[in-house]
């Protein structure tokens, strides 16, 4: 910054200063793969009222939770496991989204007032998610609609962490899939951590009424490399019930994720092969590769 005072890592995107802040969502793109956003439009009390929702969905019975069936791989109910005991997770996955809504409540006791604040909540962070991707694109240089049909995946995470868990893991450290992801953080608990590329982790203190966006292995191979694929985990640093909110936008599912020739040039050649996307998330997991080194798979030796 000007004054020679750094800005604090993740840097705030605030979405009111466009085209002004394009410069500096790229940065953040290429640095860290992970920024805050800010102005967003989408009401406090939505936010709340969708935690508090999150909650009562957790609270329900096991037998209840293990309704929420996988569509694709992990997209549904997450149990605790032996290996990572603090964390639960509930989901859903598809390309409509309002009938991937009905589904989801249809599997849970969700009352009608409850499926509408979901539907709502669900539909206004996806526009925001979509509405962030546009100004990537454009900020690349890339004009179109780049993920308006890509499917998305909507996942409520619950990390049960205690005085005694101080240090344990809430979830491994990976990234995500998919292009990007937007998250509503604790608005107490914190424990997000994201490595930058000195393989340091990075604390980020959870903000209120903001939310925490994640670029994943799509959006790395899709920008040519340019972009960070953020590693990320959550470690136990404080007892609480965390509760966070993720809407994933995921890759393309009629075409092949691909570089755009905008992003090509004799400076820059082609670094990775297309690829469907859902190929890649199932030879992810199947290769226990989570932190993005499955992408190796589609990289071009460029001799
Ligand atoms: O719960 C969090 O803070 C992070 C969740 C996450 O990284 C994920 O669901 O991929
Ligand atoms: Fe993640």
């Amino acid at each position: 910054m000007m004054d020679g005072r750094e800005e604090a890592v993740p840097v705030t995107i605030d979405l009111d200063q466009f085209p002004a802040q394009v410069g500096k969502l790229i940065e953040a793109c290429e640095a860290l793969g992970c920024f805050r956003v800010i102005n967003h439009k989408i009401p406090v009390q939505l936010m709340s009222e969708m935690k508090s929702i999150v909650r009562n969905l957790f609270d329900l019975p096991t037998e209840t939770k293990r309704r929420n069936t996988d569509t694709i791989v992990s997209s549904g109910y997450v149990e605790p496991t032996p290996k990572y005991p603090l964390y639960e997770a509930l989901g859903f996955y598809g390309s409509n989204l309002f009938e991937a809504v009905d589904a989801f409540c249809g599997q849970l006791d969700v009352t009608v007032h409850q499926r509408e604040t979901i539907k709502t909540y669900a539909h206004e962070v996806h526009n925001l998610a979509m509405e962030i991707g546009h100004k990537i694109a454009q900020g690349l240089g890339v004009e179109g609609d780049l993920c308006r049909e890509w499917p998305i995946q909507f996942k409520i995470n619950k990390y049960s962490f205690t005085k005694k868990t101080l240090g344990s893991p809430g979830i491994q450290l990976h990234t995500d899939s998919g292009f990007l992801t937007v998250l509503q953080e604790d608005e107490c608990v914190g424990g997000f951590q994201v490595m930058d590329k000195s393989s340091r982790f990075i604390p980020v203190d959870p903000i209120a009424g903001s939310f925490l966006v994640n670029l994943g292995d799509v959006a790395k191979a899709w920008s040519n490399g340019r972009f960070c694929n953020a590693k990320h985990r959550v470690q136990c640093i404080e007892p609480g019930i965390r509760l966070t909110i993720t809407v994933f936008i995921l890759g393309p599912k009629e075409e092949m994720v691909e570089v755009p020739p905008e992003l090509v040039d004799v400076d820059h050649p082609r670094l990775y092969l297309p690829f469907d996307y859902q190929d890649y998330r199932k030879r992810r997991i199947s290769m226990g590769q989570v932190a993005g080194e499955a992408l190796e798979l589609y990289t071009i030796q460029n001799a």
